[in-house]
């Protein structure tokens, strides 16, 4: 047997980092830079106005109040968008619109509503300081420095300044294309009706959400037979365009291990891990492309998606935090788990204000089946390899999903 943190480095190992690839922004939501941004332009580009109103020299407007308004000519209007700004001369204004260029010679903007609002001439009801309203050039980014760097996650702010800079596709590390595959001569897809020793298929669905989540391309292969032919015809055409498959079911000591009777000896190794649920894995490639084996039972999916293929796919998308937050809680329920394995059961973490540890119960027994009482979880509570009873009012690591 081997443990968890074993079986997740060899998962990590296996996996890589994903070769850097140029995509269109819109592709790029989630993803990871995989060099830096440099700026090919400063921002703001150039020296522009923050309000509606008047641009001018502040001089000008130094007496200028509510009861002894200053008025100048208005010369120029400039909209934003202008591109040919005239200089601004001494006592006069241009009127001026929010992002619209400087004039040179004006240092300051009065807002619209200091004003009498005239474009003919203007009565200012204010002094302005020397740069007020003034959005200088670079004050935000400057011209060819790192906008962004390697490492970032791309959400919306960052893609947001990616298209600032005048860029409309980034490097990145290239999300995987992951074939999901569930085996089970059991398995059965709606709208077909369950037949006494029929089940309908879950686990694709939960893997395809999970991986997509991370920013992967999946497509998946929702029932396959419980014989190794079929299983190879199934999926052997696919691995060219296939960066990693991920299979669940047929791993374990039964007769008909599909996975396992056709991967064995085709570079997939098979073990087990230390762990409850989620034991028997398996990892290795096949005609070179890494293949995870997955246990068949749902919650042993999803606690190995969060074990093992989470941290390492993200790791491989070049994200530097790979784990879920982990928090310490007080047990309200005395827990048993098997020596030598470390358990996962699906939990409720609930912190109450002002105190400093939180509580967690569990959802569930610790079955591998019993999936609803994973939809009532928000967290995984973890009880290491050492310990056979946690008791109630004890403190536990809590893993938060
Ligand atoms: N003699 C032993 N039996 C078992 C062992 C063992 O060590 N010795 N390990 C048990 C554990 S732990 C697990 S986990 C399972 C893993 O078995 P497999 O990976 O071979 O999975 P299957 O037998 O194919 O399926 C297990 C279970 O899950 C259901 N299943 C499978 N695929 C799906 C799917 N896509 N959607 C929904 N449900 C699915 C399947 O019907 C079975 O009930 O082995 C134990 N046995
Ligand atoms: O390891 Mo199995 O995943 O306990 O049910």
């Amino acid at each position: 047997m081997i443990s968890v943190d074993e079986h997740r480095a060899a998962v990590t190992e296996l996996l890589g980092t994903r070769p850097g690839v140029e995509l269109p922004l819109a592709d790029c939501a989630g993803l990871v830079l995989a060099g830096d941004v440099r700026a090919g332009v400063a921002l703001p580009p150039f020296d522009n106005s923050a309000m509606d109103g008047y641009a001018l020299r502040s001089v000008d407007v130094v007496e200028a109040s509510d009861d002894s308004p200053v008025e100048l000519p208005v010369s120029e209007d400039i909209p934003a968008g202008r591109t040919d700004v005239p200089a601004l001369l001494p006592g006069t204004a241009h009127r001026i619109m929010t992002g619209a260029p400087m004039p040179p010679g004006a240092d300051s903007v009065v807002m619209v509503e200091r004003t009498d609002g005239g474009t003919g001439k203007v009565r200012i009801f204010a002094a302005a300081a020397p740069g007020a309203h003034v959005r200088r050039t670079g004050e935000d980014v400057a011209a060819g420095s790192v906008a962004l760097a390697r490492g970032s996650v791309l959400g919306p702010a960052q893609l947001g300044l990616a298209s600032a800079v005048g860029l409309d596709r980034l490097l990145v590390h290239a999300p995987p294309r992951v074939l999901v595959v569930s085996t089970g001569t059991e398995l059965v897809l709606p709208p077909d009706e369950l037949r006494h020793g029929q089940i309908y298929e879950s686990n694709s669905v939960m893997l395809v959400a999970g991986l997509r989540a991370l920013g992967c391309h999946v497509e998946s292969i929702r029932s396959v037979a419980d014989d190794v032919e079929t299983f190879r015809a199934a999926i052997e055409p696919r691995l060219a365009s296939t960066d990693l498959v991920v299979t669940s079911g047929g791993v374990s000591a039964g007769a008909y291990e599909v996975v396992k009777d056709a991967l064995t000896g085709a570079g997939v190794s098979f073990r087990k891990v230390a762990m409850q649920p989620g034991g028997p894995q398996g990892l290795g490639r096949w005609d070179g492309v890494p293949v995870v084996t997955l246990p068949g039972n749902p919650v042993s999916v999803l606690v190995s998606f969060e074990a093992f293929l989470r941290p390492a796919l993200l790791a491989s998308l070049g994200h530097s935090g790979t784990d879920r937050q982990h928090v310490r809680a007080r047990l309200i329920e005395t827990l048993q788990s098997p020596k030598g394995k470390r358990q996962f059961r699906r939990g409720y973490y609930t912190q109450a204000q002002g105190e400093v540890t939180g509580i967690v119960g569990p959802r569930g027994g610790p079955g591998s089946h019993l999936l609803a009482a994973f939809t009532q979880a928000n967290c995984l509570i973890v009880l290491p390899e050492d310990v056979t009873e946690a008791a109630e009012g004890s403190e536990v690591d809590v893993l938060l999903l």
